[in-house]
């Protein structure tokens, strides 16, 4: 029976009195975790003043503890504002259960609320009407702050319903699936689906593998997944914490928001052009470009660089020690060098070695004990400690090694490489000429690294000017250079300084908090989450595999969105960074981003280049199938600024404009003149930058172009044909790009969208 408008709202009423009583529970819970903090601050005050004993640091330190838990604690209730109670579950028998963002128990610890991720609270998200598991009805409450403005009802279990059981509303999925885009991602937590539950409680160990074409929700469940581990593995995961990688900064910024909405702030969301502490990259090189310096073959170019001479070193060695002169030449010195890095030395740890084995060539040269006679103590031969110390101590020697192996920085190394005849010496054999033409270009460029003798360190480089591709390689050449053996300086056990320091540290976390500095950088993440992983090179594979040596992984990824040309290549760099963890797959199938007019387009687009491909099925028809404009390039500003115009009218939220990369600025400046409100919902994008964002609207501009950027462009274009939650328009010079002419067999092709004259 249809409900009436009067049980709607009498069945919000009810909720919202439940809602209101978990609210002021909520603020009593804030009101007594502010209370703790706010006595640490008080204590931690008086340690500044060093007022205070030294056994009043064991009391101390357990307040710190307890102000630190507090701290976080409150982080976590602060993000629970809006929506904190989604869910509620009656089951056979009339018991009732709310579910929603955070666990939350009234004064006498009975449970107001279940936390999302625990195991009582998974039957929400697991019963269906075919196995209801015990529920009756299943109910999400829609909010706005902390008023409920509706109820999505699913009946699981009509012969155990209650007569006086209400149902009401259309379904929580639909609602979510067709409300405007925001340029934000949102959390799913209050309509994840069965399929997707089971991803996201999938057990922690080993490798999560979650393929899945456009938008099957990869991307946000790989993110409730993370949550998921964090609260069930919050010991072992946090002590090492969460690294989530994905392709741009663009997209970081998209996701961000993600995990604190689900009570979660302590995972570091790297772009993978931000992976490597201190270097910020958001550039990509061209494609032909980018291909050389992901593969593989860059680590024995990178080895050879690491073990080159540095450019300028002396070619021989002079100085006076045991009562003669000792030379070394350029051969010599080259043995040595070789000998000492041979076996798998990191050159900056290896300057001792390298120190020992040039004493030794000395030594012999000297003649040994005999040929130092008259020049050790007394007038007896020299022992070989005496003619250690006699060389180490001459300045020739010192300023000879610091020419000779000087500490070099990873920046300095691939600097060098700009130098083409360098390059094309420790490329041999490895890289075509054609290959190492491009690189060097790459970085002797304007954009590219200084010539080598400019480049003093990592820190005069900037942060910026490398690509995203050089990333990788500084990190490999960080790998192979190692750090510096540095003296040991020996510290103080009774420096107060670091005791009072150690005591107040809740007042340091307490500040980094607020400024969102917990993020740290770990070389040993516990858990890794790498997102739109198809792209990823084996260098990039290299890179993250260094950052979760011991960590489980999950690994998000539709190998037909790939631009990555060599798949069978990443991925055995990618088996190489896992290891022999256990692997878990999971394949999505449900897209739920796109209408299914607008996908029925972008699948016949991939089926043509790739037949085999597994398709997602779209489950929302609009009634608004996809249309093409046909201009000229005379007309192409103004018919994409109608199509922008007319999809800012069709659509509540934002809108995009995709173009192949040259067309960037350009097609900004055509979309200056829409005025600023406009301004505020169109972004303009390029295929690869739109990898894994969304918008209501998208406008493509030049499909074809996209589709030629690259011999994989097709799959680009798939991308781009993807990113429309509800109305896609291509405006181009034909539709000739809808018969693949890019692809392989692409003599016919298909012709969904509705073709009109600009
Ligand atoms: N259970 C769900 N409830 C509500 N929205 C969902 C659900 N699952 C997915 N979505 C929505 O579908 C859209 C696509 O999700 P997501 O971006 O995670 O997909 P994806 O598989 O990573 O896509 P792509 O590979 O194209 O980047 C998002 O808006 C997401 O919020």
């Amino acid at each position: 029976m249809q409900p009436s408008t009067s049980v709607e709202q009498a069945e919000i009423s009810r909720e919202q009195q439940y809602v209101d009583r978990v609210y002021a529970r909520l603020a009593a819970m804030v009101e007594s975790a502010s209370a703790v903090r706010r006595e640490g601050r008080e204590r931690g005050l008086l340690d500044y003043t060093g007022q205070i004993k030294e056994e009043d640091y064991r009391s101390l330190f357990e307040r710190d503890v307890l102000v630190d838990h507090a701290v976080r604690r409150l982080a976590v209730l602060d993000a629970q504002r809006e929506g904190l109670v989604f869910g509620r579950l009656d089951h056979v028998g009339g018991e009732v259960r709310y579910v929603g963002r955070i666990g939350v128990r009234d004064a006498e610890h009975e449970p107001l609320v279940l936390d999302w991720r625990a195991p009582a609270a998974a039957v929400f998200y697991q019963a269906t009407a075919v196995d209801p598991q015990g529920v009756v009805r299943r109910r999400v409450l829609r909010s706005q702050g902390q008023r409920v403005v509706g109820v999505e009802d699913d009946l699981l279990d009509a012969e155990n319903a209650p007569a006086d059981l209400h149902v009401v509303g259309d379904g929580a999925l639909m609602a979510a699936l067709t409300s405007a885009r925001s340029g934000r991602m949102r959390d799913i937590v209050a309509t994840i689906q069965r399929e997707q539950d089971q991803v996201i409680r999938a057990p922690a160990p080993g490798v999560t593998l979650i393929s899945g074409g456009p938008g099957t929700g990869k991307t946000v469940v790989a993110l409730h997944r993370a949550a998921y581990l964090l609260y069930t593995e919050r010991r072992r995961i946090q002590g090492g914490g969460v690294l989530v990688v994905g392709p741009s900064a663009v997209f970081m910024s998209y996701i961000e928001r993600v995990l604190p909405s689900l009570g979660e702030h302590e995972a570091t969301l790297r772009s993978v052009g931000e992976v490597v502490d201190g270097v910020v990259a958001d550039r990509s090189d061209p494609f032909p470009c980018a291909v050389v310096k992901g593969s593989a073959r860059m680590r024995q170019v990178l080895s050879r660089a690491a073990r080159s001479a540095v450019p300028g070193a002396p070619e021989e060695l002079r100085l006076y020690a045991a009562g003669r002169r000792l030379e070394l030449g350029a051969r010599e010195l080259t043995a040595i060098r070789t000998d000492v890095l041979r076996r798998g030395a990191r050159r900056n740890r290896a300057r001792p070695e390298a120190v020992r084995a040039l004493l030794g060539a000395l030594w012999k040269q000297a003649g040994g004990a005999a040929g130092t006679d008259g020049a050790g103590a007394g007038g007896r031969p020299m022992s070989r400690g005496e003619f250690d110390q006699d060389v180490r101590e001459r300045p020739a020697f010192t300023e000879f090694m610091d020419a000779w192996w000087p500490n070099v920085t990873p920046a300095e190394v691939l600097g060098w490489l700009a130098d083409r005849d360098r390059l094309a010496r420790v490329a041999r054999g490895v890289l075509r000429p054609d290959e190492v033409d491009l690189l060097a270009a790459s970085w002797s460029g304007p954009a590219g690294a200084p010539a080598p003798a400019a480049v003093p360190s990592s820190t005069a480089r900037g942060r910026i000017g490398y690509s995203v591709e050089d990333v990788p390689l500084l990190d490999e050449l960080d790998a192979l250079l190692g750090e510096p053996v540095r003296p040991v300086v020996p510290r103080d056990p009774f420096d107060e300084d670091d005791g009072v320091q150690e005591v107040v540290t809740s007042y340091d976390r307490e500040r980094s908090w607020s400024r969102g500095e917990q993020a740290q950088q770990y070389d040993g993440y516990a858990h890794v989450l790498v997102d739109e992983a198809q792209d990823l090179s084996p260098m990039q594979w290299r890179m993250l595999g260094r950052r979760g040596r011991h960590a489980s992984w999950t690994i998000v990824g539709d190998p037909a969105q790939s631009s990555w040309p060599d798949v069978a290549e990443a991925e055995a760099a990618r088996d190489a960074a896992l290891g022999v963890r256990t692997r878990r797959t999971f394949h999505l199938d449900t897209n739920y981003r796109n209408s299914a007019e607008i996908f029925d387009l972008a699948a016949e687009v991939i089926s043509t280049a790739l037949p085999d491909v597994r398709l997602p099925r779209a489950v929302r028809e609009t009634g608004h199938p996809p249309t093409h404009l046909t201009t000229s390039s005379d007309g192409r500003p103004d018919a994409v600024r109608a199509a922008v115009g007319e999809l800012l009218d069709a659509v509540a939220g934002n809108v995009g404009v995709v173009v192949a990369g040259p067309r960037a600025d350009e097609a900004a400046r055509w979309l200056a003149e829409l005025g600023d409100d406009a301004a505020a919902r169109v972004v303009v994008t390029t295929g690869l930058a739109s990898k894994g964002l969304e918008y209501d609207g998208v406008v493509v501009v030049e499909p074809a172009e996209i589709a030629a950027e690259s011999p994989v462009g097709v799959r680009t274009l798939y991308v781009v044909l993807t990113r429309a939650t509800q109305r896609l328009v291509t405006v181009g010079a034909d539709g000739g790009w809808r018969a693949g002419p890019t692809t392989p067999d692409g003599t016919t092709g298909p012709a969904a969208a509705t073709d009109r004259p600009a």
